[in-house]
């Protein structure tokens, strides 16, 4: 089993259930198990910043799949809940990225890890920090917890709220 971390985002319908379903998805499929899911936050565009806030959540799985079988999945999801997308960094109904991938670096045409934008993304960092505090970023020798505390511009990201994700589920369930 491989450890991989992915960030998931929001700003179009009902932002909570999309994210939740997403999650949802993801958990029954028979080669994903969800480790960790962060709080939802809420947070304000970056990129193009005139389009509604977002809701931004990470979490933390263990799959047998490949880095390019785990993003297709990822893309079934994205399909699966119909995401739309009007222009680059402009409002979608749901975002999924694989931030990192048990401590691989990968660069190819299709799939970049670690995720070539997340450090610099505070709506990124400050989710994964809460399910991979001691994580070791790849190729360098400083904790997640580490390059969150060097990153100065936290702004704009709020918790927005936190979810008992087990009483979640067994309520979705039942
Ligand atoms: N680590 C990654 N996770 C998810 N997709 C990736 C990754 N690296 C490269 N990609 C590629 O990026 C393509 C475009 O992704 P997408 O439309 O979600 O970008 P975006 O969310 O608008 O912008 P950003 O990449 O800055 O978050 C995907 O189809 C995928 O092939
Ligand atoms: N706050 C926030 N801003 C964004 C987001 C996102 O998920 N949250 N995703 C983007 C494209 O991936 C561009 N800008």
């Amino acid at each position: 089993m491989k450890t991989a971390y992915l960030s998931i985002g929001s700003n179009m319908g009902d932002r909570e259930e999309l994210l939740k379903k997403a999650i949802q998805s993801l958990a029954e499929y028979h080669d994903i198990e969800i480790e960790k899911i962060s709080s939802i936050y809420e947070t304000d565009p970056v990129g193009v910043t005139d389009q509604p806030l977002f809701l931004n959540l990470a979490i933390k799985l263990k799959t047998t799949l490949s880095p390019h079988a785990l993003l297709s999945k990822l893309h079934e999801v994205e399909e699966e809940l119909e995401r739309k997308r009007i222009r680059k960094w402009g409002p979608r109904t749901i975002d999924l990225d694989i931030l990192l991938y048990n401590g691989v670096s990968i660069q190819t045409e299709v799939l970049e890890i670690p995720h070539p934008r997340m450090l610099e993304r505070a709506f990124v960092l400050i989710p994964l920090s809460e399910v991979a505090p001691d994580d070791i970023y790849p190729g360098g020798s400083i904790s997640l917890h580490q390059v969150l505390c060097e990153q100065r511009d936290k702004e704009g990201v709020r918790i927005w709220k936190k979810i008992d994700w087990e009483d979640a589920y067994a309520r979705s369930e039942s």
